[in-house]
């Protein structure tokens, strides 16, 4: 929904341990994944573990706006789709809410189907780019019109004839990906993506798990994923692995604040998406895999995080920066409590984020008395050292999430604590945080005086 309510300010006081259980919830991007190829299938497909959050509770909607039921019964959420090229016109505008993976997927999902669809969002989503979906969907034959910069609020108009497409990434993104492999569904014939650097592979995982026909193959120019059109998506049932990103908060949290350890149970380690946890095993964290397995075709651990008070700046190789994205503003935290500089290229999509993600974050860190250094597509942070940070300030979130937790987090560790002035955006993906930060005995109190 684009309505935000009151902003809700909450503070972060230190000084006190974590220590228990953080079961985090469900992934993000399978939760929103789940719900559209439910959609696109034929029949009942059922999801334990769906994310609960207000960007899928969004997706959700935008399904059932669509043609096809979605409900929750029980624990379960089962959603009786419409088939590929089912889908039927909405009657109104399409409302994404603050998600931009829930936009561009379906937009994708409805772009080669004869139907208009009119889509907008929160302030931060209408702020956002949308012409990299549409110009590769543009070649299926569909059109779109939108804001200066192809922003949000914008009506596509979906393909009565689209032609199958042939395409490489000109930007490192699953979503743009998955847009893309989402219309081929509805062309005749192959449709073909190449992405040069590997980004998150779920949809690829999860249409193979529906019955598409489905090939990845590395090529000169990169990894080329082909779908053929048309199939009959056979309905699934799904258990959604827990969130890594959303368990980085309990993870790095533990790590930083002197005296914990966090045990986050469950969660999802796809390589597409670990690239945060080799990079703080790197920095000389305590941090341990236990548990490896299998659960519904994603690879899963049980992670243990303890106080590590001796951390070390690194440097992140740009080409894992895909398999972390979404985990740099928490990263810029740990490296604020390690010796030495952590420098973080390769990045310029963080400027695209629900905020400015290097701009948010620089002026969190720069309030809490650390040293930031920013480019167009690289930052570096300055660690001062466990004990090192002074916290202070009042972070403005920016309807950004992951900045508000991010903050927070550095608040819990820092020696004066920190201020958020919305904790409202926390809700898109982790509705649970504070109640479990809490659990493991962080002290958060509404207000930001502090
Ligand atoms: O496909 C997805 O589920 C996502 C892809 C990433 O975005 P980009 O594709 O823009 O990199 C990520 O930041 C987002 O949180 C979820
Ligand atoms: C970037 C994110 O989400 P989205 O692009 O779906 O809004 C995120 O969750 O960090």
């Amino acid at each position: 929904m684009s309505g935000h309510g009151q902003p809700v300010p909450l503070t972060a006081r230190p000084g006190h341990a974590l220590r228990g259980t953080a079961p985090v919830p469900g992934d993000k991007s399978i939760s929103h994944r789940a719900l559209i190829l439910g959609a696109l299938a034929v029949g009942e497909t059922r999801i334990r573990g769906l994310l609960e959050g207000q960007d899928v509770l969004d997706t959700a909607a935008a399904m059932r706006a669509f043609g096809a039921q979605v409900e929750r019964e029980g624990q379960e959420w089962v959603v009786h789709g419409v088939g590929t090229g089912g889908f039927a016109e909405p009657a109104d505008v399409i409302d994404c809410g603050n998600s931009g993976t829930g936009v561009r997927l379906i937009m994708g999902a409805m772009a080669t189907t004869p139907i208009t669809a009119t889509f907008t969002g929160d302030a931060s989503l209408r702020r956002r780019p949308m012409g990299r979906v549409t110009e590769p969907l543009s070649l299926f034959g569909a059109r779109a019109y939108g804001r200066e910069g192809g922003r949000l609020p914008m009506t596509v108009v979906g393909a009565r004839d689209p032609l199958p497409v042939r395409h490489a990434l000109t930007v490192p993104s699953a979503q743009v990906k998955s847009a893309i492999l989402l219309a081929g569904l509805n062309a005749p014939g192959q449709t073909v993506v190449i992405e040069r650097e590997a980004t998150r592979d779920h949809t690829e995982r999860m249409l193979k798990g529906f019955g598409a026909e489905i090939h990845i193959a590395d090529g000169p120019e990169g990894r080329e994923i082909a779908v053929t059109g048309r199939p009959e998506l056979r309905p699934q049932r799904i258990e959604v692995p827990r969130d890594p990103s959303s368990a980085a908060f309990p993870v790095c949290a533990g790590l930083i604040v002197p005296g914990s350890e966090v045990l986050v149970p469950a969660i999802g380690l796809n390589p597409t998406r670990a690239g945060l946890y080799q990079t703080l095993v790197e920095m000389g964290a305590d941090l341990t895999f236990e548990n490896r397995r299998e659960e519904g075709g994603e690879p899963v651990a049980d992670l243990r995080a303890r106080f590590s008070g001796a951390l070390r700046g690194v440097e992140v190789p740009p080409e894992r920066a895909a398999s972390m994205i979404d985990e740099y503003p928490i990263l810029s935290v740990v490296a604020a409590f390690a010796e030495g500089p952590t420098v973080m290229r390769g990045v310029r999509e963080l400027r695209v984020k629900e905020s400015d993600r290097i701009e948010a974050m620089a002026q969190v860190l720069r309030a809490a008395g650390v040293e930031v250094e920013e480019g167009p597509d690289w930052w570096i942070v300055h660690g001062r050292g466990a004990g090192g940070v002074r916290g202070g300030g009042l972070a403005q979130t920016r309807l950004d999430h992951r900045i508000a937790m991010s903050a927070l987090i550095l608040g819990l560790a820092s020696r004066e604590g920190m201020g958020v002035d919305d904790a409202g955006p926390i809700a898109t993906s982790f509705p649970a945080f504070a109640g479990l930060m809490t659990d493991l005995g962080a002290v958060l109190e509404p207000g930001d005086e502090r």
